[in-house]
């Protein structure tokens, strides 16, 4: 147990879904899990197991930030074994090529976050989705005929950035979506040899200020859940 955490060790499964959101993690075990049963509720940070499809799996919630990813999927790594985990998450789109509702698959997160910069001084580290993970979501994303993009995306410790012009280079080199997460996590994965992959649903584009209504927030968020836990249970 850690002061973020009263899960007692063996209360995650191996594969965790990570969403910033607590209430998305209730929802996701509520509809998504057989059998659900809370693990975590410190800072209303929760935390539930289940099975889907005969296999043992977890969510838990991160909050926002990198710093605040850190701490849970440094101890859901370090203390209770967790070996893949698989952000949920919402992002801005940065390019008309990207509209409100699809997804983006991760393949690499570039930041802005001390936490990765500081940690390798001189050097420009390139945080990286799990090759296995990346190639099983891309997969069944096109199958199951999801519009999605595989792109590296932004992950900023800023929210209310001072204008568009702070990205455009970024657009400009393939950056298409911003969230505030992934960096964080697929640094920590590669340090301590864990699987990670971050899929988020463009929920608000940055270009042309277009959002997705409540409605669509429901199913969009349905279909990147469900192709999560397909790779999540099969990968
Ligand atoms: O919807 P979640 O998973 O929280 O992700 C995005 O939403 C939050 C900002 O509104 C940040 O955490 C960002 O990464
Ligand atoms: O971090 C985020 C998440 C959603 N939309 C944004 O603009 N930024």
């Amino acid at each position: 147990m850690t002061p973020h955490n009263h899960a007692k060790p063996g209360d995650f499964a191996e594969a965790v879904l990570l969403p910033g959101d607590p209430l998305r993690a209730k929802w996701i075990a509520e509809n998504f899990f057989e059998n659900p049963q809370q693990v975590n509720s410190v800072r209303n940070c929760l935390g539930f197991t289940g099975t889907v499809q005969g296999k043992r799996i977890s969510v838990q919630a991160t909050g926002m930030g990198q710093p605040s990813l850190s701490i849970y999927v440094h101890e859901l790594i370090n203390v209770y074994g967790a070996k893949t985990l698989i952000r949920v998450g919402t992002c801005g789109g940065l390019s008309t090529k990207v509209k409100v509702r699809d997804l983006i698959i991760a393949q690499a997160a570039t930041t802005d976050s001390a936490i990765v910069r500081d940690a390798f001084p001189g050097y420009g580290y390139a945080p990286i989705a799990n090759f296995e993970l990346l190639a099983s979501a891309v997969e069944k994303a096109r199958k199951a005929g999801l519009r999605s993009h595989v792109c590296n995306i932004l992950s900023s410790d800023v929210f209310y950035q001072d204008g568009f012009s702070a990205y455009e280079k970024l657009a400009a080199h393939g950056v298409l979506g911003v969230e505030m997460e992934a960096a964080a996590l697929y640094l920590l994965a590669a340090r301590y040899n864990a699987r990670a992959l971050a899929i988020c649903t463009m929920t608000d584009c940055l270009v042309t200020h277009e959002e997705m209504s409540a409605a669509d927030r429901q199913s969009s968020l349905t279909e990147m859940v469900k192709l999560a836990l397909d790779v999540a249970v099969s990968t």
